[in-house]
């Protein structure tokens, strides 16, 4: 009886699984192992909202896997010695894992070779399922990373994808103990968001299915609409490989139309993030073009930011929408990076760091890279350009519903006039219990402008 270990990371699903299928295609018994390892926990999943999403997650692939006869594993520690134990138990001659250039995922695989090459087992490294086109796919992986998303997407576009994987139909364990599931709370000091979304393959699936069953065609019209709430929302589920990005653009692109192809181009930006960081993995903290900003540091400019009392009712609306579901619509993403970084003037960092604290899809690539473009050391093509909160506002919540469903002191503000509540006659204005604007926008812009000629 031969046995293969499938190590779960980022793709925590049965379906379009190259790291199961192939440990299945490969030995008589499969161990699908996950490992709750120190390196990860730091790396980012002591937040109350991934730590909740991920518990969600896990227990949805061990009911995913029993339905199927086998159950997942879970051990924690250190991922390469729980590997060698687990090894040691069931006999297990091959370990597979997808491939991931993340530097934290590299130096894992070298540890990984090293350890089961000293064990006489062999390692076996699948395609890079968390993305579409992994980076070495169009330019050699770590060298010579597209600066420039249209030319990329154009490439990207050419290129054919594989077909995705059904899931399979049964998955033979050996007999080996499991820790229990973990719980949430034991992951993670901290409530969550009131509102998150629930974690799992399953509850991918049916938002996948339910997306492409109508609302994708709406997208390319509506999709910066702050109150239509016409995204997918399978950010979190990429994230954390509930489904897979594959599946999704191929699935997309069978249904086909306008709304499927500027989806499946927002899609993209994922892959064009990270092969950006897979070449340059100092960017999650430096910036990718350094302008000699005189970044203002934190302080009590940004904790009313974090509070959602700016006295700018769209920066504040979003910022509450983070606040209670773990998520911001990316129209919101947009206008509160800027507001932070270049109305306020504080340095990205401050704003990029409090996003990954809460942000249930909270990513390293995609976190870093956009408030980079956003605070304009990025790959923007138009670094300087600010936007101002209150056109913004005027476009993208012309009926002001957005602003009064997330910020209930100003509910009984009807119709646009929401968003300039200093407007109000005296005696309604002071009954809101609403702040003035903590910044002068013309004062910021001009601030902004002299920080960055400096
Ligand atoms: C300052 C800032 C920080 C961000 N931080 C993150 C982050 O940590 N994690 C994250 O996944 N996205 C991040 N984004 C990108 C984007 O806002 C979210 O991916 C999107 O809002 C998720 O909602 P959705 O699934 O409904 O997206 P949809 O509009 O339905 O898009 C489909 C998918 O495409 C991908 N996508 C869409 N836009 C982008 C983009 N600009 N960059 C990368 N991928 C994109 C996402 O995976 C998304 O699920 C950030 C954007 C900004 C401006």
């Amino acid at each position: 009886m031969t046995v293969a270990i499938a190590l779960f990371t980022a793709d925590l699903r049965t379906h379009d699984s190259p790291v199961l299928r192939g440990a299945l295609d490969a030995a008589d018994q499969v161990v699908p192992l996950f490992v709750l390892d120190e390196g990860i926990r730091a790396a980012g999943f002591r937040t109350p909202n991934r730590a909740a999403f991920l518990a969600g997650c896990l227990a949805d692939l061990d009911a995913a896997l029993r339905e199927r006869g086998g159950r997942l594993v879970i051990r924690s520690g250190d991922v390469v010695r729980e590997v060698r134990r687990v090894a040691e138990e069931t006999g297990a001659g091959q370990v597979h894992v997808a491939g991931d250039v993340s530097a934290f995922a590299q130096h894992r695989e070298e540890r990984l070779r090293a350890a089961l090459t000293e064990m006489r087992r062999e390692l076996c490294v699948h395609v890079d399922a968390a993305v579409v086109i992994p980076p070495g796919a169009m330019s050699p992986a770590g060298k010579d990373h597209a600066a420039v998303f249209t030319p990329y997407f154009r490439k990207w576009s050419a290129v054919g994808t594989r077909r995705p994987l059904g899931a399979p139909r049964r998955v033979s364990v050996p007999g080996i103990d499991s820790e229990p599931l973990p719980e949430a709370a034991g992951l993670a000091g901290g409530p969550p968001s009131p509102d998150l979304p629930r974690g799992g393959e399953t509850e991918a699936r049916r938002r996948l299915k339910a997306w492409l069953a109508g609302p994708i065609d709406r997208y390319e019209d509506l999709h910066d609409d702050l109150a239509s709430d016409a995204t997918s929302r399978l950010s979190p589920y990429l994230h954390f490989g509930c489904l897979s990005p594959v599946e999704v653009v191929h699935r997309a692109r069978q249904r086909g139309g306008a709304g499927a192809e500027a989806f499946v181009r927002q899609v993209a930006w994922r892959d064009f993030n990270r092969q950006m960081l897979a070449d340059r993995p100092d960017v999650a903290r430096e910036d990718y073009r350094h302008r000699n900003d005189r970044w203002r540091p934190d302080g009590d400019d940004a904790e009313a930011w974090r509070a959602g009392r700016t006295g700018y009712p769209v920066v504040d609306a979003a910022m509450r929408q983070l606040a209670t579901e773990g998520w911001m619509h990316n129209r919101g993403r947009l206008i509160t990076a800027s507001f932070l970084a270049k109305t306020l003037y504080v340095d990205w960092r401050v704003g990029a760091r409090y996003f990954l604290d809460r942000l249930v899809d909270g990513d390293v690539a995609n976190n870093q890279l956009n408030w980079q473009w956003v605070a304009g050391t990025g790959a923007a093509t138009r670094p300087n350009v600010v936007l101002n909160p209150l056109l913004q506002a005027k476009r993208f919540d012309p009926t002001g519903d957005y602003v009064r469903r997330w910020v209930p002191e100003l509910r009984e503000v009807e119709g646009s006039a929401v968003h300039r509540p200093w407007l109000l006659p005296d005696d309604r204005r002071r009954r809101l219990d609403y702040p003035d604007p903590i910044v002068d926008l013309d004062e910021g812009l001009a601030r902004f402008r002299r920080g960055r000629a400096a």
